[in-house]
């Protein structure tokens, strides 16, 4: 579980009290700009409140060493970023940023099929459309298996068929692997779908100024 008490980040985040658990899928929804993203910046300890403490599993931010921590809790960012020449070698990353063993190829090719990324190993990872680059990146990430992904908007450059599609797969990997989900959606209707629970950005700011 995720707990801020008397968070505040500049004039985006100011909550008294917020909850978000680690391990359920919760969507995170609300306009552009109100704060999502900065939402998952500080539960991946990318940046830091100017007040009050973040916990993750009963204890502080502080006591946490970053690396450890972004090992059990790994973000997605909106764009996707590659890491290596082929689609091997990005996907092989995810076990690097884990510090787990290689993955086989099979293993490899089953978590691209996971995200429904139908390309070759050997591929030339910049030759995928933005689309087929967010579903390698959620491959990478399906493969470094932390215990709590954090998703920016993940399929955002995929068609709404395939966004359904691909959030289903992923997300039925990760209730199997009993892992938790944190995922920014502006599509309200996938949320409501999808999350156990919804926060809404209007509660990033119930704090007294
Ligand atoms: N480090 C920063 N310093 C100052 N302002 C920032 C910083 N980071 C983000 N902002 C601003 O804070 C607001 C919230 O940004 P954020 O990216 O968290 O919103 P969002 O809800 O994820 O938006 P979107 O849905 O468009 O991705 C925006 O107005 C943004 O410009």
């Amino acid at each position: 579980m995720f707990q801020l008490n008397d968070v505040k980040y500049k004039n985006i985040i100011n909550t008294k009290q917020l909850t978000i658990p680690a391990d359920a899928i919760t969507a995170v929804t609300g306009p552009s700009g109100s704060g999502k993203s900065t939402l998952l910046r500080l539960l991946n300890y990318l940046v830091t409140p100017e007040s009050g403490t973040i916990s993750y599993q009963g204890k502080p931010f502080s006591e946490w060493e970053p690396v450890e921590l972004r090992r059990q809790v790994m973000m997605l960012p909106q764009q996707p970023v590659l890491f290596g020449e082929t689609v091997a070698e990005n996907l092989q990353a995810g076990r690097l940023f884990s510090g787990r063993e290689e993955a086989s190829e099979e293993k490899l090719t089953a978590a691209a099929q996971q995200c429904m990324l139908d390309k070759k190993l050997s591929e030339p990872a910049e030759n995928l459309s933005g689309g087929e680059q967010q579903r390698l990146s959620l491959a990478r990430l399906l493969l470094a298996a932390p215990d709590v992904y954090l998703l920016d908007e993940p399929t955002s450059a995929l068609d709404e068929d395939m966004e359904w599609n691909v959030m289903e797969r992923f997300l039925a990997e990760a209730r199997r692997s009993a892992k938790g989900v944190i995922f920014i959606s502006h599509a309200t209707a996938m949320a409501d779908h999808f999350a156990d629970r919804i926060v809404h950005s209007n509660s990033f700011t119930g704090g007294e100024v």
